[in-house]
């Protein structure tokens, strides 16, 4: 039977719909605008692209959005120090760089000097830190999303096995951090995973994120398994430039239970989590009660 298509678009209008409410109530109640500032650095057409669509989605449910479009060659110093400007800035609750940064730029370096408090894509080390260990922090965006659909659709994720195809720090690594806090059976797998069909098969839940255009056929889908696909590659395919995930959509689709598109899945969720996740900061920041249902 065909399998059931988890829509991610609509479900990421339900997030923001949430959002846009606690934003609401944040400046009726308590006189509170939440802010987002977003740092580009460099003009990469697809970082520019989801830039944009942040900054409009920001301002659409009522927060305040603040964008710092610097130079590709600019220096790390010049971009520490926006970095430090935005961190003592009272009106800025969340602080997000776009990645990939530029060659020349230390990754590590300015994710770690952003405030863990406005870290808003949980890359730095503290909330990573946090998260393992069960405590409070925030949650990157993309496995945020990824969990907010599957409890959606299973309810509990209890003792199911779930699968997590790649160990990025980004995605694969705090995706499986968070399906173990929702006590799944979890592993973690890659391109040196020994006999990769046969683990996959044994998943109840398969979580597709790395990199690598359509690398999971259907053969490798368990009978009735979910199948989150966070993969976005740009192909050519007939002619035309695509955009395919890490599954082979066509024929996972035969086996799962449930499968998430791209276009259309995971990546909408990416965007209402940020949002999402500069309210819980703004609250945080605040001593203010954490909206319910936008966390982890
Ligand atoms: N600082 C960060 N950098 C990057 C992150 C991140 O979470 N934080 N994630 C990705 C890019 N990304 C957001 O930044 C992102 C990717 C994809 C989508 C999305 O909605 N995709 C659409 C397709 C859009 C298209 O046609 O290109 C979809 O899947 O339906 C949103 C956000 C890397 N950098």
């Amino acid at each position: 039977m065909a399998a059931q298509i988890i829509d991610g678009k609509a479900f990421a209008a339900t997030v923001r719909e949430k959002v846009a409410g606690h934003v609401a109530r944040l400046k009726e109640e308590h006189n509170i605008t939440p802010g987002l500032a977003v740092v580009l650095v460099g003009e990469d057409p697809a970082s520019q692209v989801y830039v944009r669509s942040k900054g409009k989605q920001t301002v659409e449910v009522g927060m305040n959005s603040v964008e710092h479009k610097l130079d590709v060659d600019t220096s790390e110093a010049d971009l520490l120090a926006l970095v430090d400007q935005l961190n003592n800035d009272p009106a800025i609750h969340g602080i997000l760089v776009q990645l990939p940064l530029p060659k020349h730029l230390d990754e590590d370096l300015v994710i770690n000097s952003i405030s863990p408090a406005k870290d808003v894509d949980g890359f730095h080390i503290s909330n990573v830190g946090l998260l393992s260990t069960g405590q409070k922090s925030m949650v990157p965006c993309t496995p945020l999303g990824c969990l907010m659909m599957l409890r959606d659709h299973h309810g509990s994720l209890s003792g199911m096995n779930a699968v997590v195809v790649g160990r990025s720090n980004i995605v694969g690594k705090p995706m499986a951090q968070l399906l173990l806090g929702d006590s799944c059976t979890v592993t973690i797998a890659h391109s040196r995973t020994k006999d990769l069909p046969d683990v996959v098969r044994r998943a109840d839940i398969v979580v597709a994120a790395v990199g690598r255009p359509e690398m999971v056929p259907g053969d490798w889908i368990k009978e009735g398994a979910t199948v989150i696909d966070v993969g976005i590659n740009r192909i050519e395919r007939d002619g035309k430039n695509v955009l395919v995930g890490d599954v082979d959509f066509a024929s996972a689709s035969e086996r799962a239970g449930a499968i998430t598109p791209v276009p259309g899945g995971v990546g909408p969720m990416t965007i209402a989590c940020l949002l999402a996740n500069t309210v819980t900061a703004c609250c945080r920041a605040n001593g203010l009660a954490e909206p319910e249902g936008l966390t982890a």
